[in-house]
């Protein structure tokens, strides 16, 4: 743990890697708060170096959010401001620079206000397994499948963009979805039905999701790999991801700043998982195609700040880019709001290889006939 400690004050890019080693549920707390302190000391800024020594003092556990504020001296709201991110972290008013104004407690949008909710959720997560052991479990976990290859191959198969389909019972624009929700029998039937990959909503606050969901439809024999659909903010989510039978995680580029999908990147790519990097508009859409290794990006349709749900964004999205990311051989995911064949065309020939659906087909009687319905014609699996 020393040693990955050592490397998150030496190198910024693994400044995201585990402060969480910090918690007081660590094996040796006390060298590895000497540590921490030390280092604490050598830290440049001193709001940062405050900071640290801060939650020291008071026992707290430390996440990537403030390792980045430390490294850097600015904070984490005003790094992602200058990104054009305007989903704030829910701060806590001990950063001088974030100040603890009566605005910084309201969020503003559903997607901050998922944000901060999944921030409760991680520090408590975490507290409960360190980081440490979640990579210990990511270990033992059956091996990642190749998410994008299956993409690949259903293209071809199909002549048609390769179904992702989404095991999700409720969202928070459309309320719940399906009442008598049981993911494996959904899984299986997408699947039987040629579906090539599928998403599972973990997020159990808004969408009434679990990891449970995702460690069940993996064990139960589906062959399709699956993507973990969470709302990430914290590296510890994707090992815990992995630990559950995930080969695919969504990143958000609306919620991480660049270093973050950088780094999350890298470990996707040791793990041996696909990153969906998901992006909504032309600036982060021009984020995302300045980033090295980068496979998959999902233009999603629906704003998750409004919900407003337009399936042009990716056709104009893929109109100004469409030829950089051909040029860079990234597959592009068309997700949300689409459901029937005219979609399905659609978003095909603005340039998409696959596209993501949740409710078009989770809400029938039987999800996985529906998607001949959606595409208008079966799918071969
Ligand atoms: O769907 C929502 O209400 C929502 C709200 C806030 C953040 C994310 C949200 N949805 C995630 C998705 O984008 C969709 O689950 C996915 O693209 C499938 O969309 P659909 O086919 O329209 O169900």
């Amino acid at each position: 743990m020393e040693s990955l400690l050592a490397a998150s004050f030496s190198l910024p890019a693994a400044a995201f890697s585990p402060p969480s080693s910090l918690s007081s549920t660590s094996s040796s707390p006390h060298a590895l708060r000497s540590a921490v302190a030390g280092a604490a000391r050598a830290v440049r800024c001193s709001a940062a170096k405050d900071s640290i020594l801060y939650a020291l003092e008071h026992d707290e556990m430390f996440n990537s959010a403030e390792v980045i504020q430390w490294e850097s001296g600015k904070s984490i709201n005003s790094i992602a401001a200058a990104q054009g991110i305007r989903i704030r972290r829910r701060c806590r008013p001990r950063y001088p620079s974030e100040g603890s104004g009566a605005d910084k407690a309201v969020p503003r949008n559903m997607l901050e206000q998922i944000i901060w909710d999944k921030e409760v959720e991680v520090s408590q997560r975490k507290a409960k397994k360190p980081l440490q052991k979640v990579i210990e479990s990511s270990q033992h976990a059956p091996p990642a499948r190749d998410f994008v290859g299956a993409l690949t191959a259903a293209y071809s198969r199909n002549v048609a963009p390769a179904l992702i389909a989404e095991v999700k019972k409720a969202s928070p624009s459309r309320g719940v979805l399906r009442e008598d929700f049981n993911p494996v029998e959904i899984a299986q039937s997408y699947e039987k039905n040629g579906a090539a990959c599928l998403s599972i909503l973990t997020d159990e606050k808004h969408f009434q999701g679990s990891f449970e969901n995702l460690e069940t439809v993996r064990n139960s024999g589906v062959k399709c790999p699956l993507l973990c659909k969470e709302f990430v903010i914290d590296i510890w989510q994707i090992y815990y991801a992995r630990s559950k039978g995930a080969d695919a995680i969504l990143l958000i580029a609306a919620v991480l700043p660049d270093l973050d999908i950088k780094y999350m990147l890298r470990i996707c790519k040791n793990l041996g998982m696909t990153a969906l990097i998901e992006v909504h508009d032309e600036r982060e859409l021009d984020r995302v195609l300045k980033i090295d290794g980068v496979q998959l990006i999902g233009i999603n349709n629906r704003s998750l700040e409004t919900f407003k749900v337009d399936t042009s964004n990716t056709k104009t999205l893929l109109e100004k880019r469409g030829d950089l990311i051909r040029d860079k051989g990234i597959l592009v995911v068309g997700e949300s709001g689409l459901f029937t064949p005219d979609d399905v065309a659609y978003v095909q020939n603005a340039g998409v290889s696959a596209i993501l659906v949740g409710e078009s087909l989770v809400k029938q009687e039987n999800p996985g006939q529906a998607i001949a319905g959606l595409y208008g014609k079966d799918l071969l699996h």
